[in-house]
């Protein structure tokens, strides 16, 4: 047979947090698998997201974003970053064109400068908010700092100019076999995907009051005794301090009862199957500085692995 050769590749997704590094992966793969918030800072790892079509299949890496470290989880997750995008095939620069250029695009453009000679496409997000005329501009500021392979406006949110997005990205890619099978769309075990849908639902819910340094771990997700067709599922959600554990708990459990039933449906339709979800909520304090405790909830060194 006359096989036509594929492109494949790895694309990491960089930007500041709520730029709409998770909606861009999710429009692109229409189904809900990455964590999305109107918070800032809730993508913690690195989410593999695999876009396969007839040219080939792309590996999209979203990674927790480059910012300024300020605990040891949030140094270990910049050098997490830093390394991943010395390794790519592309890096997809993303930002919000709603937010004006300021110290956080300079900090993220001199790490680029800096770490990887891999092509950057700028990718201005949100544009179905601003107009034609006002895009322009903030094109020219961009390039001043940066010679970026391609500049492409999209929104991720209503679709706009990401098949075109996609093109440009095969443009780049090499020649080469698909990782996956076709029909896979994430490296994850499915208790990652369904530990940040868990979490997605508690940081909606308790708006400001939970900070975003809570965990979810899923202890485990069996198929029900009695019923083989359902999914049991047993996740702890960690806090650091006895007043999230209260908040998280509600008046009565009425809150924990709402983020279970939330996340719930959702997970139900990632599986395609019945769902029962037993939640706990446990203190571990301060665990965002405490190393040993990272591997707990895995963050851990690629060579550990
Ligand atoms: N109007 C508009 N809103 C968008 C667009 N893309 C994303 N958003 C909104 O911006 C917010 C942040 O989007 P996310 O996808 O969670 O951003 P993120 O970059 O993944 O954020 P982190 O996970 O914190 O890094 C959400 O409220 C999105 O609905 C867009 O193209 N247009």
């Amino acid at each position: 047979m006359n096989q036509r050769k594929t492109k494949s590749g790895f694309v990491a997704i960089i930007g500041r947090p709520n730029v709409g590094k998770s909606t861009l992966l999710n429009q692109v793969l229409g189904q809900k698998i990455a964590i999305m918030s109107d918070k800032p800072q809730t993508t913690r790892n690195k989410i593999r997201a695999i876009y396969t079509n007839e040219q080939g299949q792309i590996i999209f890496i979203d990674t927790p974003g480059i910012h300024k470290p300020k605990s040891k989880l949030g140094k270990y997750m910049m050098n997490l970053t830093l390394t991943t995008l010395q390794e790519v095939d592309l890096i997809l620069y993303l930002t919000d064109v709603t937010e004006k250029f300021g110290p956080g695009e300079q900090f993220i453009i001199d790490q680029l400068k800096s770490v990887t000679k891999t092509p950057v496409y700028l990718i201005l997000n949100k544009i179905d908010l601003v107009t034609p005329e006002e895009l322009l501009p903030i094109i020219d500021q961009y390039r001043k700092y940066y010679d970026f392979t391609e500049i492409i406006p999209i929104s991720a949110l209503k679709g706009n100019n990401v098949s075109t997005l996609l093109e440009q990205i095969y443009k780049i890619l090499p020649e080469g076999p698909l990782y996956y099978p076709s029909d896979q769309v994430t490296e994850h075990p499915e208790q990652f995907v369904v530990a940040e849908l868990i979490r997605e639902k508690i940081l909606n819910l308790t708006r400001e009051e939970v900070p975003h340094s809570i965990a979810v771990v899923v202890e485990s997700m069996k198929p029900g005794e009695e019923n083989p067709n359902t999914v049991v599922i047993q996740a702890v959600i960690y806090v650091e301090r006895a007043s999230q554990k209260g908040i998280i708990i509600g008046k009565n459990g009425r809150m924990l009862k709402e983020i279970g039933r939330q996340a719930r449906l959702d997970i139900e339709r990632l599986l395609g199957s019945k769902v029962f979800i037993e939640l706990w909520v446990k203190v571990k304090e301060d665990w965002r500085n405490r190393e040993h405790l990272l591997k707990d909830f895995g963050f851990f060194e690629e060579e550990d692995i």
